[in-house]
């Protein structure tokens, strides 16, 4: 029996099993060795299709996927959201099946990857799959795009992401396991566990672990818990577009937005409903792509200068002033004495700090150097 056959056998049987407190620990097991097998597969598979190792080179400030089945309308959104003019020869995705562009928007370089054949081909391993996939757990954000007439979709984009190890919208489980030499396995736990210790101990035993200490700080699911031991999980937020809004009429919407609410989405807070086409919606999906990816902009008053409006540093959310230094790079670092913050983050303007100051969006930021 092949590896994939194997892996459907366990599935079937995870499935037929009705979960309570006295099956627990068998679908633990199940659930552990359809981990392991998942793995020896990936690997089997990024070996033998040449994408072993490959690595998706990031351009910009950060990188967001559209996702979504063919024809919703991905490569049109692409072009209407991206600057046709800006330089797409530099991308090295020649072997890929990857369209990128590039959206200016608050100051930021984002990087949008339009990846058609991720649904059809990636989680079953064909053609550049694993090259296809290496695009996708880069992103620092994905973005679903729905067609307004499949919501349903939803639900097969989820699924196929989830089975290439990439999870949602999820914090990585705060699991923690150290290897040691003797004592067998050792649990601890800042909260109350569902899962009784026998459970867990066979999971960590399936997975190669028989001795070593185990810390829980969060009452884990069988599924959360074999996440925490794997170390190839990417963990990755998304947003929801809704597209050719102006094919509908006004009465369909009501039908759509509870198509949407069953799937645990908010019509009207989670939700952009756009027309890639008619241009509509754009900017708001712009701004959501921008908020969700947790970045912030700190303009930088250059001596002799005056302070750069028009292409701020870009940096991730809590960043300190040492970070952003660390960013501008070399000789920076080394001449820094003390900056000077006016904005959000700031008590009054000019405000002398140093490298450990938290900066906010829209701070402008001078930095003092030695001479
Ligand atoms: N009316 C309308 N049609 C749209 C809209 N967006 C895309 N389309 C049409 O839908 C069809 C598919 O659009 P594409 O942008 O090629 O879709 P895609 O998701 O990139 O599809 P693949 O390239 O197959 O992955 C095209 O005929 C578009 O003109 C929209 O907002 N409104």
């Amino acid at each position: 029996m092949g590896l994939e056959d194997e892996i459907d056998e366990i599935e079937e049987e995870i499935a037929n099993t009705p979960y309570n407190k006295s099956t627990e620990a068998h679908i633990g097991r199940l659930k552990s060795k359809l981990a392991e097998k998942k793995e020896k597969l990936e690997k089997q598979q990024s070996g033998s299709g040449g994408g072993g190792g490959y690595s998706v080179q990031k351009h910009g400030d950060a990188t967001v996927a559209l996702v979504g089945f063919p024809s919703v309308g991905k490569s049109s959104l692409l072009n209407s959201l991206t600057n046709a003019e800006s330089e797409t020869g530099s991308y090295e995705f020649t072997t890929l099946d990857v369209n990128p562009g590039m959206l200016e928007h608050r100051g930021a370089n984002i990087q949008l990857l339009d990846v058609p054949g991720l649904i059809e081909g990636a989680a079953s391993g064909r053609g550049d799959g694993q090259q296809v996939l290496a695009v996708v757990r880069n992103a620092d954000l994905i973005v679903f795009v729905l067609s307004v007439f499949e919501i349903e979709q939803y639900d097969r984009l989820q699924e196929e992401l989830y089975d290439i190890n990439i999870r949602v919208d999820e914090e990585p489980p705060r699991v923690t396991v150290r290897p040691k030499i003797k004592d067998g396995i050792k649990i601890t736990s800042s909260t109350d566990q569902d899962l009784n210790e026998e459970t867990i101990s066979d999971v960590l035993r399936d997975q190669g672990y028989v001795n070593a200490d185990l810390n829980l700080q969060e009452n884990v699911d069988i599924d959360r818990l074999i996440d925490g031991l794997m170390d190839n999980r990417e963990y990755i937020p998304s947003i929801t577009c809704v597209n050719k809004v102006d094919l509908i009429e006004p009465d369909y919407k009501q039908q759509v937005d509870e198509l949407l609410r069953e799937r645990g989405l908010d019509p009207e807070g989670e939700v952009t409903f756009i027309s890639a086409e008619a241009e509509r919606g754009l900017e708001a999906l712009k701004d959501r792509i921008w908020e969700n990816l947790g970045l912030i902009r700190v303009y930088m008053d250059k001596p002799g200068r005056g302070i750069d409006w028009e292409e701020p540093l870009v940096i991730e959310a809590g960043s300190t002033v040492g970070e952003a230094i660390g960013k501008l790079g070399g000789e920076m670092e080394e001449r820094f004495r003390f900056a000077r913050v006016s904005g959000p983050s700031a008590t009054h303007d000019e405000q002398q700090v140093g490298t450990d100051h938290v900066l906010e969006d829209e701070d402008v930021l001078k930095l003092i150097l030695r001479r």
